[in-house]
């Protein structure tokens, strides 16, 4: 029988630095890895895009296919190496004609235990003129990441994922006690609303979020916000990076969490809004 988890593990955020040149990449994150896992990490993260500028005309450039590439095979070893739970924040992965923005997790002995596609892509035009369009090159995926571990059941989204209630809820109810969400928010919508996403998805599904953003490097293309955060199932942010390089450790209290969901028991309450079966009139409850 498999071992009950741990009742406290510790995390790690590596906040990157992301350059355009990928082995570079590959090597600064790999030290970062290193440093965590010296901070006693067991579940480390990266962040979106980790191998390449976030730029839709650039992913096919720098896109591998599973298993071969250098930067899964660098995942795994690191992941081997420093003997944890590594979630390979995202990469372009390429399946045939097709790519996606995929998150690769390893375990410990270095084997892929999860892959998620991310399923909104990122299709917008902001005020102020921003747009970006990652359906130029990507394909979406098709449904939630949740997966077990020695730490516990653990969830992967990536980035616009996280603007989805009904997606998160989905991943709580599949068992997610911790949902790590590698994201390059902008300057834009950084400010506005990287912080309120992950303390609303983190209080109303009663999980840690831990949200991955690479460094902010002002003369990027795209210049993501960084701080990358950890948020305990009580929507507190209990680890906080700025925008710079760095890394991020919290630990994550699975007590402190059953906790929370006994004292306060929304899981096993059916919401008005499943229950009902919808006035559309508006004329609300019994009117
Ligand atoms: O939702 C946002 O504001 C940012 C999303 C994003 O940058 C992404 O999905 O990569």
């Amino acid at each position: 029988m498999a071992a009950k988890p741990p009742s406290r593990f510790r995390v790690a955020v590596c906040q990157l630095d992301v350059r355009h040149d990928k082995r570079e990449n590959l090597a600064r994150a790999r030290e970062l890895v290193h440093r965590a896992a010296r901070r006693g990490a067991e579940l480390v993260a990266l962040p979106e895009m980790f191998v390449c500028p976030y730029a839709a005309e650039l992913f096919p450039r720098y896109a591998e296919s599973y298993p071969g590439g250098e930067a899964l095979q660098m995942l795994s070893q690191a992941a081997r190496e420093e003997r944890l739970y590594l979630v390979g924040g995202s990469i372009p992965e390429r399946e045939g004609d097709r790519l996606y923005n995929a998150s690769f997790v390893f375990d410990p002995e270095g084997k892929l235990i999860a892959r998620h596609r991310k399923v909104h892509l990122f299709d917008v035009d902001l005020p102020g003129g921003f747009s970006f369009r990652e359906s130029a090159t990507l394909s979406a995926g098709s449904g939630p990441t949740v997966f077990s571990t020695a730490l516990g059941t653990i969830g992967v989204a990536i980035c616009f994922d996280i603007r989805f209630p009904a997606f998160f809820r989905e991943m709580a109810r599949r068992g997610a006690e911790v949902i790590v969400i590698p994201g390059a928010f902008n300057m834009i919508t950084g400010p506005a609303h990287w912080e309120l996403l992950l303390r609303a998805r983190a209080v109303d599904n009663q999980i840690y979020t831990v949200g991955a953003a690479p460094a902010r490097n002002p003369a990027a293309p795209y210049v993501a916000f960084g701080h990358s955060m950890v948020v305990s199932p009580w929507a507190e942010v209990i680890a906080r990076a700025g925008p710079e390089e760095t890394i991020l450790t919290a630990e994550i209290d699975r007590e402190y969490l059953k906790n929370i969901r006994q004292k306060l028991p929304l899981a096993a309450e059916k919401s008005a809004a499943e229950g009902c079966s919808g006035d559309r009139n508006g004329k609300g409850n019994g009117v």
